[in-house]
Order: C-alpha cells, then structure tokens, then sequence
C-alpha cells in the first residue's frame, strides 16, 4: 500500500554509511508502508540505529538517498525533516530533566508554530490563540498517555517507563506522519513494556500512521510488528512477516553466531 501520490510514506533507497573505516550501512534499502508497523531487528552493531539517524537526517549517507512520500530529504537538517511529519524517540530519552512533564510535550509543539518573537510583539492576540490551541494539543496527548497525574512533575523525577511514555507525548505533539522509535522498550521491566506496548497499538489506531521500531525484545517485536527487516553486519538479510523471520534460517544463523 502507498500514499494517493503513489508513492510510500517513507522509503531508504541504496544507502550506504561509513565512519572511517567501519561500514555500519551498506547499500540498505527499506520500505515503509501505510499504516504500518516495521520492525527493525538484528545482532548489536548491525547498523540498526544508524539507519535511523540516516533517515531522520542525523546523519548523511556517502551513497543512497532518503524519501518522504516520494521527496527526496536527503541532506536536509534534523529540524526540516521533523518538519516534514518526521517524528522519533530516542534510546533512553532526550527529554529537559527540569522541565514539566506538559513544557517537554510543548517542545514537541514548538516545532509547528507559525509565530516568532517579533510576531508576538506586534500581534498579541493571533499568537495568544495559538499558543492556546497549542496547549489543547499537549493537553489531548496527556489524556491519551494517561500521565495527568504527573502532568507538574519535572520530569527528572520520574520513572524510567514514564519518561519514556513523556518521549512519546513529545514526538507525538509534533503531529507526525510517520514515527520512529529507537528501542523504546530497553530498561523496561515487563509491566511497563506491556504499557508501552498497549500505547504503540493506540497510537496506531487513532493517527493511523507508520510506525518504524528498532527493538531487541523479540517477544514484543514478534506481537507488535506487521513487518520486520533483518539487518547484520549493515546488510538487510531478511525481510518479512513475523512468522517468516522466526523461520529464516539466515536469521537464525546470524542471531546465534
Ligand atoms: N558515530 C559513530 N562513529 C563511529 N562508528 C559508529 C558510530 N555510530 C555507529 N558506529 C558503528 O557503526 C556500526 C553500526 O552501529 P549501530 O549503532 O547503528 O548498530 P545497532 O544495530 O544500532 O547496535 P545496537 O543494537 O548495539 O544499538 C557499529 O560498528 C558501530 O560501532
């Protein structure tokens, strides 16, 4: 399934990435559907998160290029791809410790506000009632997460499955189009992998939007994903429905050594 334009919501095509002389990418391509939820997997130094920091524009690639619904975003900054309806979480989080749990979800905002500070000096009213819509949408997200309760707290304060829930409200305040998600699970205890588990299934069915997970706990890549691209060495070796992967026998192969 693709866009109306035909083309997909996200595509890597033929990207190769080096550091010096370590291939952490080589020639990888992947497809991301509508609506779906791919799941990217492989042994540590696969290449797994530097796909991810090639997509959202972290880094550039020597070869290949990066789509968004068929442009090309290759070489644009972090901030223009975010702009462009890219959204992700980070391995443990990104989040302002001494900031509240609402003003970290707001920073997910501040990446769609049309207004600036000189805007704000002449024009008090439009930029008073977009602040205002703004706050609504953060407040729409802490009902969703369901952290009211600790919607005050700083977030420094917090437990490491809420912060990580609170990283979720930020990329999602951003009104992403499609969502990536660098191993959202790792230093979770299973109640809250269960949590987290239940929120990814509710941000799909209300934004209906693709969701990228880069994850090493197979029990929830197995239950969560519709796809799932295996990589080793920086090389996509496998690519398929959960039942497929848990059946390949280079999967296997390349996760037991
Ligand atoms: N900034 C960097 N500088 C130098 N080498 C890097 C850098 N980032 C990644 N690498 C190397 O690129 C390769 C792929 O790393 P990457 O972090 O993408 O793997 P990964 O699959 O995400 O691993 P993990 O599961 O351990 O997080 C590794 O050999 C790694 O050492």
């Amino acid at each position: 399934m693709t866009t109306a334009s035909g083309s997909a919501p996200l595509a890597v095509r033929n990207a190769t990435l080096k550091f010096g002389g370590v291939t952490a990418l080589d020639d990888v391509s992947i497809t991301v559907n509508d609506d779906e939820l791919l799941a990217i997997i492989g042994p540590n130094g696969a290449g797994k998160t530097s796909l991810l920091n090639v997509t959202a524009g972290f880094y550039r690639p020597q070869k290949g290029r990066v789509e968004l619904s068929g442009t090309n975003v290759t070489g644009l900054r972090v901030d223009q791809i975010a702009r462009r309806g890219l959204a992700r979480t980070f391995q443990g989080t990104h989040l302002f410790a001494g900031q509240t749990v609402v003003e970290n979800i707001m920073i997910g905002r501040h990446m769609l506000m049309k207004s600036n500070v000189i805007q704000a000096f002449f024009q008090f009213g439009p930029v008073m009632r977009e602040e205002s819509e703004h706050r609504e949408a953060a407040e729409e997200i802490i009902d969703f997460l369901e952290i009211e309760a600790i919607r005050s707290r700083p977030v420094g304060t917090l437990g490491y499955g809420l912060r990580k829930r609170v990283d979720l409200g930020r990329a999602l305040a951003q009104e992403p189009s499609i969502l990536l998600m660098d191993e959202p699970m790792a230093g979770m205890n299973s109640e809250e992998k269960e949590d987290l588990a239940r929120f990814i299934l509710d941000v799909r069915e209300a934004r209906k939007i693709p969701v990228v997970l880069v994850e090493h706990d197979m029990g929830v890549v197995m239950d969560l994903a519709d796809r799932i691209v295996v990589l080793d060495f920086g090389r996509v070796i496998a690519e398929g429905t959960p039942d497929e992967i848990q059946n390949n026998p280079a999967v296997i192969k390349a996760y037991l050594g």
